[in-house]
């Protein structure tokens, strides 16, 4: 029997036994022929062969099923949101029939309760058919080296006008370019901190920091940290302090004003961009003991500069993570002499110094012809990259050097990759799913 207060929430919810009346979010006609069965304690889904895939099925639970019905009674229409208690439904529910129709198929079940279940849901179910939309994005390039860095120059250049235009196609492309190589470049941006805001906005919420949220600063240790001065920056990757580093960082240079009686020229502050897929792929290649140091070993990070601010992740993180095992694609880096804190000597004297070794080898690579990429950030191009691949650093110079920019957290950029890129029915179709 259920409980009073979920029978009394059931009773409430009369729509349970109310006639359904649905108008699907999404209308995906019938594409295939699809044959559904409901057995004793499961429901086959039988998929026609497509491409190179033969016919196959795929039994799911019946409870299952249920959760996951999409009529407009199940999911709020206006949220998308699941609108009902899984746990008011009887776990002994059972599947009487089901029908296929235009719209999709429709399971009639034990309470009354007739659950639809949409084309493009029911095709979300089985890998041949999902291979469409956002689940066929590209996956993100290979490395770039600074020999390889005019190849791709028109992808990661993008217009303001373009960008900021609701109906252009300008912030598709400036995220695919973030999405796919690293970074992207938007020219013609107002040299204001106002529309570079606005700009960044528009990619997602500024993320907040100690540092600020939207940030705007000069050499002056305004913030006691070594950004907020003239000396030369290494490649790094930001804030590897959080225990989520920031996705993405933007950066526009606003002015650079010599010191009294100097020439303008020569001021210094060239800027530095290192692909750390790149360099961490080249470690794999030629030292894959090493890589496997630097993704075994976790080390603590800090940021501890500001009075107020003793700043360190919820665990030690390594310099490299992939996704899936040592041989899986990388998925973040996090590099910074500046901010890592204490090799832990609990991994034992040869994993410090092999650690030691294998951060060397690493660093090689990055400081190598092959890997930096030096360019002269100029006022009205702003650059936005990805934090967790791509490294960063400057020149050191001389004289009132003005730059603003922000952080903006992954899944915000991811979000707007995919809506930028894709029909936003199949990313959050996608994402419902989490297919990789
Ligand atoms: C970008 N902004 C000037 C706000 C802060 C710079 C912070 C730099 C810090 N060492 C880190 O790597 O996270
Ligand atoms: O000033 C620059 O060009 C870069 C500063 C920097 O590396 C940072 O803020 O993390």
């Amino acid at each position: 029997m259920l409980g009073r207060t979920a029978s009394s929430r059931l009773a409430s919810r009369s729509f349970w036994c109310r006639p359904r009346i649905y108008r699907p979010n999404v209308l995906h006609t019938r594409t295939f022929q699809l044959d559904v069965r409901v057995e004793k304690n499961k429901v086959r889904f039988l998929f026609p062969p497509k491409d190179s895939h033969p016919e196959h099925s795929i039994d799911v639970s019946q409870f299952w099923l249920r959760d996951n019905c999409r009529c407009q009674l199940c999911v709020n229409k206006d949220t998308l949101q699941k609108d009902f208690d899984t746990f008011d439904v009887p776990g002994n529910i059972k599947a009487e029939h089901s029908q296929t129709q235009q719209d999709g198929v429709h399971v009639t079940w034990s309470d009354q309760h007739v659950s639809f279940h949409p084309w493009n849901w029911v095709k979300s179910m089985a890998p041949s058919y999902r291979q469409e939309g956002v689940n066929a994005a590209p996956s993100k390039a290979a490395g770039w080296s600074a020999n390889s860095w005019d190849e791709w120059a028109e992808a990661r250049e993008t217009d303001y006008k373009d960008v900021m235009d609701k109906n252009g196609t300008g912030m598709a492309k400036l995220t695919a370019a973030i999405h796919h190589y690293g970074l992207g470049f938007v020219k013609n941006t107002p040299v204001s901190p106002e529309a570079t805001e606005e700009l960044l906005e528009r990619i997602g919420p500024v993320r907040n920091t100690h540092y600020g949220g939207f940030y705007d600063f000069v050499p002056d240790l305004a913030k006691a940290d070594t950004a907020y001065t003239n000396i030369a920056l290494g490649a790094h990757t930001d804030t590897t302090y959080f225990t989520e580093p920031t996705g993405l960082q933007a950066f526009h240079m606003l002015s650079h004003i010599p010191p009294p009686g100097e020439p303008s020229g020569a001021l210094g502050g060239e800027s530095l961009l290192c692909d750390g897929f790149y360099a961490a792929e080249k470690l794999r290649e030629k030292h894959p003991e090493y890589f496997k140091t630097l993704c075994e070993v976790k080390i603590p990070w800090h940021a501890s500069g500001n009075e107020d601010v003793a700043i360190a992740p919820d665990a030690t993180y390594p310099v490299i993570e992939t996704e899936s095992g040592l041989d899986g694609p990388i998925r973040r880096i996090r590099w910074n002499n500046s901010d890592r804190g204490v090799v832990p000597l609990e991994a034992g004297f040869d994993v410090v110094d092999r650690w030691y070794a294998a951060a060397r080898e690493l660093d090689s690579i990055i400081k190598s012809k092959e890997s930096e990429c030096w360019f002269q950030l100029q006022p009205g191009t702003v650059l936005v990259f990805d934090n967790w691949r791509i490294l960063h650093g400057r020149a050191e110079f001389k004289g009132l050097r003005r730059m603003c920019g922000a952080y903006i957290n992954r899944d915000d950029f991811v979000s707007r990759w995919k809506l930028s890129n894709y029909d936003r029915a199949d990313v959050i179709l996608h994402n419902m799913w989490q297919h990789r």
